[in-house]
């Protein structure tokens, strides 16, 4: 029996695999920790000698890595030999919503868990600990579990194998303060020899009592149930941002006035143009697929709804712009300020930005979109080229440009449009920006950040979502 964990083997180096095994081999230096991926301009990104260019932004990311990389934190796509060193595996690859066959559109597409599943059987030495890091239906272990003893039936070898649950809560942008200070760490499983193991890695640096040990099943489903949740609350205080406009009451008096009930709580209560990110749309979608599975149709229907919500509050958002603009945009300019999903990150994943900024081009209009950590490229991947067709073919007049400024983006603008949360626009200079605007001009914002009094002041008309006082 192994007696503690020396080599550590992850597969993915992702938004999760890349920063949660940074914290692992800073907290525990005596444990060797091999990244792997298949994707080889990731690997080479992760070992490129400037830090800045590491391939996820994250605050402190890159200070762990400059401590730990080449000492006992490696990132590499030599994936069988690090799979034969490792006591314990973990696999943390990308499990987006099936684009084709069965479940489309909803179930989670589990290729890249079985590929890794099948790496792990065929190159695995002895006794090897698998951990799914990765966000899964419920069940998964299962399915794992059958690739992995199949091969051991078929080469009737000393391979051994448990399977374990570790679902990964940390949120981007607060990944590595929410990887070192975790509200808790969840472990399922039915091997208590292979969960004390990985206890005793966390134990490093987290607090017993912060460490809950479920059956596989309970820990696999309270991921799912974790981010519905979360999102549930978001299209919950979006629903009512929209009554507030309506009724003339203030959105973020009503969440403030709410939250401070201690059954409701203050956090995700925050408004705004929807929620954006990897996780909470497909996580949900699995959900409804799941419930739906199982014949629990309205279970089913009351998740569904959250999404549903989702896309309205983006579609409202457009469709307000459009009016206040005297009904049209068509050839006006618009200074799109933030284009990722949510503050401190470069990461744009189903961010609500490119729904809006879609529906904005196909009114005509002339976006300049800025924002301090996504790149031009990133933008042309999800928006396409300036110039974009619709399904009929049909050339739109609506585009896009990159700005590298506020300044430049607002200057000769219609209207700013706020879209994410950054810090800089909490101190924009309104005087300055109302000086090279075009009148009347209008500020948009979705996040309920900027100082929108004193735009006003500078003669800027204001639209403040679920701010039915000020608009
Ligand atoms: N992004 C988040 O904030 C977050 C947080 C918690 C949980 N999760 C979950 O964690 C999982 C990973 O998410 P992510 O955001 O890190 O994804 P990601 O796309 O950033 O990274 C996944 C990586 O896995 C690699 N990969 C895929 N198949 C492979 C294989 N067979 N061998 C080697 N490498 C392989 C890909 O090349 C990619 O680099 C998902 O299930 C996600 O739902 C994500
Ligand atoms: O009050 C709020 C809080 C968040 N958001 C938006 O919701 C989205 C998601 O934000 P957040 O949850 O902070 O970021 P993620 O990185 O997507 O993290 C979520 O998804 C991860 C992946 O599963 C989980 O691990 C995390 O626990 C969970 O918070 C973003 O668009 C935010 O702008 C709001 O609109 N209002």
């Amino acid at each position: 029996m192994l007696e503690k964990i020396n080599n550590i083997c992850c597969i993915g180096a992702g938004y999760v695999g890349g920063p949660t095994m940074a914290v692992i081999a800073d907290k525990c230096p005596e444990i060797q920790v091999n990244v792997v991926d298949i994707n080889q301009a990731r690997i080479n990104n992760w070992n490129d000698s400037d830090f800045s260019n590491l391939p996820i932004y994250e605050p402190g990311l890159a200070e762990i890595v400059k401590n730990c990389r080449g000492r006992n934190l490696h990132f590499s796509t030599v994936i069988e030999e690090n799979i034969a060193l490792a006591d314990m595996i973990f696999i943390s690859v990308n499990t987006p919503v099936k684009k084709k066959g069965i479940g489309a559109g909803q179930a989670s597409d589990l290729k890249w868990i079985e590929a890794s599943a099948r790496q792990i059987s065929k190159y695995a030495v002895g006794k090897t600990i698998v951990v799914e890091k990765s966000t899964l239906p419920v069940k998964t272990a299962q399915t794992i579990k059958n690739i992995l003893e199949a091969h051991v039936l078929n080469t009737s070898n000393d391979k051994k194998f448990s399977i374990l649950s570790n679902p990964e809560f940390l949120a981007e942008g607060t990944a590595i303060n929410d990887l070192e200070n975790p509200d808790r760490v969840l472990i399922g499983g039915e091997d208590q020899d292979a969960i004390n193991l990985l206890i005793d890695v966390y134990l490093n640096w987290v607090d017993k009592e912060k460490i809950l040990t479920t059956d596989l099943w309970s820990s696999e489903l309270s991921k799912l149930t974790a981010n519905a949740f979360l999102a549930q609350r978001i299209s919950s205080i979006n629903s009512i941002s929209a009554l507030c406009e309506s009724t003339g009451a203030d959105v973020n008096d009503v969440a403030l006035a709410i939250g401070m009930d201690k059954r409701i709580g203050l956090e995700f209560l925050r408004p705004g143009p929807g929620f954006g990110g990897s996780c909470f749309k497909k996580d949900i979608l699995n959900l409804v697929y799941i419930c739906n599975h199982y014949g629990l149709y309205q279970a089913a229907k009351y998740w569904q709804t959250v999404i549903n919500l989702n896309d309205w509050q983006q579609k409202r958002i457009s469709k307000i712009i459009v009016e206040k603009l005297f009904g049209t945009i068509s050839g006006k300019k618009i200074a799109v300020l933030g284009f990722a999903f949510k503050a401190n990150t470069n990461d744009t994943r189903e961010s609500p930005a490119i729904n809006i900024c879609r529906d904005l081009l196909e009114e005509g209009s002339n976006l300049h979109i800025y924002d301090p950590r996504v790149s031009q490229d990133q933008i042309k991947m999800d928006l396409g080229h300036s110039q974009i067709i619709d399904s009929q073919n049909l050339l739109f007049e609506g585009k896009w440009e990159f700005s590298k400024s506020v300044e430049l983006a607002a200057n000769g603008a219609d209207a700013i449009l706020v879209l994410t949360d950054w810090e800089e626009f909490k101190t924009l200079d309104w005087e300055k920006l109302s000086k090279i605007m075009r009148s009347p001009s209008w500020l948009f914002d979705t996040r309920s950040i900027s100082n929108a009094i004193e735009a006003k002041s500078f003669g800027i008309n204001i639209w403040r979502l679920g701010d039915g006082a000020l608009n």
